[in-house]
């Protein structure tokens, strides 16, 4: 997640709970072209869904970490308004503002414990007319605008590996996301209240974000993932283990969606910080990446993906909103949609791409 100074703040991560091996990535070796660090980061996406991504000695990478320590007391600031306040900007849709703790309910039915406020890209970017934010948020803005800024080159560095490495033609993912279009791309900040060994059942039900990535920045544990095969019973979960100066990446569906399952979304959920952090309450920041609205969510043609209709499966059409809201709809009414998705073998010829 983020630098070690926010990590000195709380116990440390036990030694002694099931934790998740995942690959370190460094970003500073992704931008000088280290071709071993691409084949990595990209067999994480294909078999893990996560990875953690370490900002250190990048440009981009220590703009982000800079920002992420600001972000997490803004987190702070907004969750400690009284509650009546923050529900002046309870969520409708297109899903920005508030979201009440117990709005959700997890999988055993009692509602969730995690309570969060999206800001949208649109909003600081101007895509559409300001909304009305706290003070914390409004008088951030730049903060905000700073932290898509850094997230956004992060992300663009990660689509170039991952296009390189599907075999598609540069620049094809980042055209789905286009930063001055109208997207469903939100900096959440999140918190979770302090647990009692008595409470039981997750904060945060078990899911796969339907987007495209997403960055999270964790200092506490307490989200943990369903290693590919595993089924979803309590003793399978890994924690993760937050790491000073990383990003905990994880992949969401719509990469799944347009890479004809090769990429894997992976299923994850938030349960109580472990052993002696659960006395403390716990703060996220994601970056929930999301394509622009009216891009299609058919399959990408070209390079190392296997076509629709060498599966024999008929194309989705329909853009990215209108998929998004039926995952949203899903998500809410507790349809199975939680499970980990791709991970299949590529092609092992590229298919041409179409000219003209
Ligand atoms: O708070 C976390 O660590 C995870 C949050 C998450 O999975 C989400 O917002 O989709
Ligand atoms: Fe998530």
């Amino acid at each position: 997640m983020a630098s070690s100074r926010l990590f000195e703040a709380y116990p440390p991560f036990p030694v002694d709970v099931p934790t998740a091996i995942l690959p370190k990535i460094s970003l500073d070796k992704l931008s000088s072209g280290s071709e071993a660090e691409a084949n990595e980061l990209f067999h994480a996406c294909r078999t893990k869904g996560f990875f953690l991504l370490d900002l250190q000695n990048e440009p981009a990478g220590d703009g982000l970490l800079r920002d992420i320590e600001a972000l997490f007391a803004i987190t702070r600031e907004v969750m400690d308004l009284s509650l009546e306040e923050k529900t002046e900007y309870k969520q409708h849709p297109p899903l920005l503002g508030y979201k009440a703790a117990g709005i959700m309910k997890n999988e055993k039915g009692q509602p969730d414990r995690c309570e969060f406020f999206n800001v949208g890209q649109d909003d600081i970017r101007g895509n559409i007319p300001r909304r009305a934010n706290p003070k914390p948020v409004q008088d951030n803005r730049e903060t905000f605008m700073s932290f898509m800024d850094n997230a956004s080159r992060v992300l663009f560095r990660i689509f170039g590996i991952l296009e390189a490495q599907l075999g598609l033609p540069t620049g094809t993912l980042a055209a789905l996301h286009r930063q001055d279009q109208p997207s469903g791309t939100v900096v959440r900040m999140i918190r979770y209240p302090p647990q009692t060994p008595r409470d039981h059942g997750s904060s945060l039900l078990n899911h796969t974000d339907y987007g495209t990535i997403t960055m999270l920045c964790n200092v506490l544990g307490g989200l943990q993932i369903l290693p590919p095969g595993a089924s979803n019973e309590d003793s399978n979960w890994q924690y993760v283990k937050p790491q000073p100066n990383c990003v905990i990446v994880n992949l969401g569906d719509a990469l799944v969606e347009w890479t004809g399952d090769i990429l894997r979304s992976n299923e994850h959920r938030v349960i109580a910080a472990p052993g002696k952090q659960a006395e403390h309450a716990r703060f996220s920041v994601a970056f929930l990446v999301r394509p622009e609205r009216k891009v299609s969510m058919k399959r990408l043609v070209g390079g190392k993906i296997p076509t629709a209709a060498e599966d024999g499966k008929e194309e989705l059409s329909v853009s990215a909103d209108e998929w998004e809201l039926k995952k949203a709809v899903a998500l809410i009414a507790g349809a199975d949609c939680a499970r980990s998705k791709g991970g299949r073998e590529l092609r092992t010829t590229n298919v041409p791409v179409k000219v003209g």
